[in-house]
């Protein structure tokens, strides 16, 4: 399959470009800078020299609709939903890594992006990419909205107790952390180095556009209205996110119960490792993976449950997950690409 990447130089792109680089069935066919277009790759990532070779592309509908199969959209908000629609029309598949398909109606795009939805009838079209809870559609799909990175680790933390119902949908509470390349590769004050050095600092409190997102989908799957309580803080690291959630047990369980349901709830789906009993994830385990790592503790005293969820906001929380949705959409295992072992130490 042949592949063309939009937002060729940001931190989406080139995570892409390295996994597609030892991936089998995917092809590179052209990655498109909207500021870099007709650069040699090497100039903006040294680090690429001698492993990949091209020409970053000015953005043109008709190369793309002559060489690729599939467009991965790693631009900001606001850009894939004006291009994807040529794209359909041109017969491509698009896999966007942005938030631009992933909420439901106008209002909780404007309210939370600031954006118009895209069209509804190619939004109606759209999949979310939480592999591991929809990978029957996505076998299907044409547009598969990337899930953010955050909502990745907090629902497939929190969906399997939602759907049983021993978790209680009460006072749901999410302490997420970013390393910096969640923010992406341009410049702001937030992350420069020495606000983000030595600091953690709480940002977007009650108003994380990934709040709608990760209510949506848990109403979804609890089949009634769900609110959470998220807040997000950036940690000095370069990758890595981890989710803490806390919520009420429904159900008298014992952490050893919670954990065997939670491995049979994941069973099938080789990237949600989920750790012994008193073991819990580090950002460093999943390093460079698409691994997402769950730990669990069901707490006698409170009554209620502890999960630690953590992925790399790159890859199971970006890049990765997006491979892992093109696997899917062709039938490949959806390991095909992506089994790298995390870097550690
Ligand atoms: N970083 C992360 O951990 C995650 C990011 N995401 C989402 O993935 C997308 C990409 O993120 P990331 O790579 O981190 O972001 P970056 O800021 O690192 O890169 C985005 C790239 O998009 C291109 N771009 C910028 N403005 C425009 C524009 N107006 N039109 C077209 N292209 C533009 C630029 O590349 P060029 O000039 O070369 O075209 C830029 O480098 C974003 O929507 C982000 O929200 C989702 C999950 C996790
Ligand atoms: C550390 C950091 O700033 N992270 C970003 C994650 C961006 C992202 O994934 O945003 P989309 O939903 O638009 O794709 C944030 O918290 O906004």
């Amino acid at each position: 399959m042949k592949a063309a990447v939009v937002g060729g130089t940001g931190y989406g792109a080139v995570e892409l470009i390295r996994i597609i680089q030892r991936h089998p069935y995917i092809e590179l066919v052209s990655v498109i800078s909207k500021s870099h277009h007709g650069d040699q790759v090497e100039e903006v990532f040294p680090h690429l020299s001698r492993i990949v070779s091209y020409t970053m592309d000015a953005y043109d509908i008709h190369k793309m609709e002559k060489e690729a199969d599939v467009v991965f959209f790693a631009a900001p908000s606001g850009v894939s939903k004006e291009l994807i629609p040529e794209c359909i029309e041109a017969g491509l598949k698009c896999v966007d890594l942005s938030g631009d398909f992933r909420l439901q109606g106008e209002e909780l795009n404007c309210l939370w992006y600031n954006q118009t939805p895209p069209p509804e009838a190619l939004a109606e079209q759209a999949v979310y990419g939480l592999t591991e809870l929809y990978w029957e559609a996505i076998q299907e799909s044409t547009i598969v909205a990337n899930p953010g990175c955050y909502p990745t680790a907090a629902l497939l933390g929190l969906i399997p107790v939602i759907k049983n119902g021993w978790g209680g949908t009460s006072s749901i509470v999410i302490d997420g952390k970013s390393g910096i390349s969640g923010a992406g590769r341009g410049m702001s004050l937030n992350t420069h180095y020495s606000e983000a050095n030595e600091n953690v600092k709480a940002y977007k409190v009650g108003k994380h556009q990934h709040i709608p997102e990760i209510e949506q989908f848990l109403s979804r799957e609890h089949g009634m209205e769900v609110t959470v309580s998220f807040t997000t803080h950036l940690v000095p690291m370069t990758r890595g996110l981890m989710c803490t959630i806390s919520l009420p047990l429904e159900e008298q369980v014992n952490t050893k119960e919670v954990i065997d349901y939670y491995r049979t709830f994941y069973s099938r789906h080789p990237f949600v490792r989920i750790m012994e009993k008193e073991v819990f994830p580090s950002t460093k385990g999943v390093y460079g993976s698409n691994f997402c790592d769950i730990g669990l503790h069901a707490d006698e005293r409170t009554g209620r449950l502890t999960i630690v969820s953590a992925i790399d906001n790159l890859g199971k929380g970006a890049a990765g997950q997006a491979i892992q949705n093109v696997n899917v959409m062709n039938g490949w295992d959806e390991r095909t690409g992506l089994m790298h072992v995390p870097v550690y130490p």
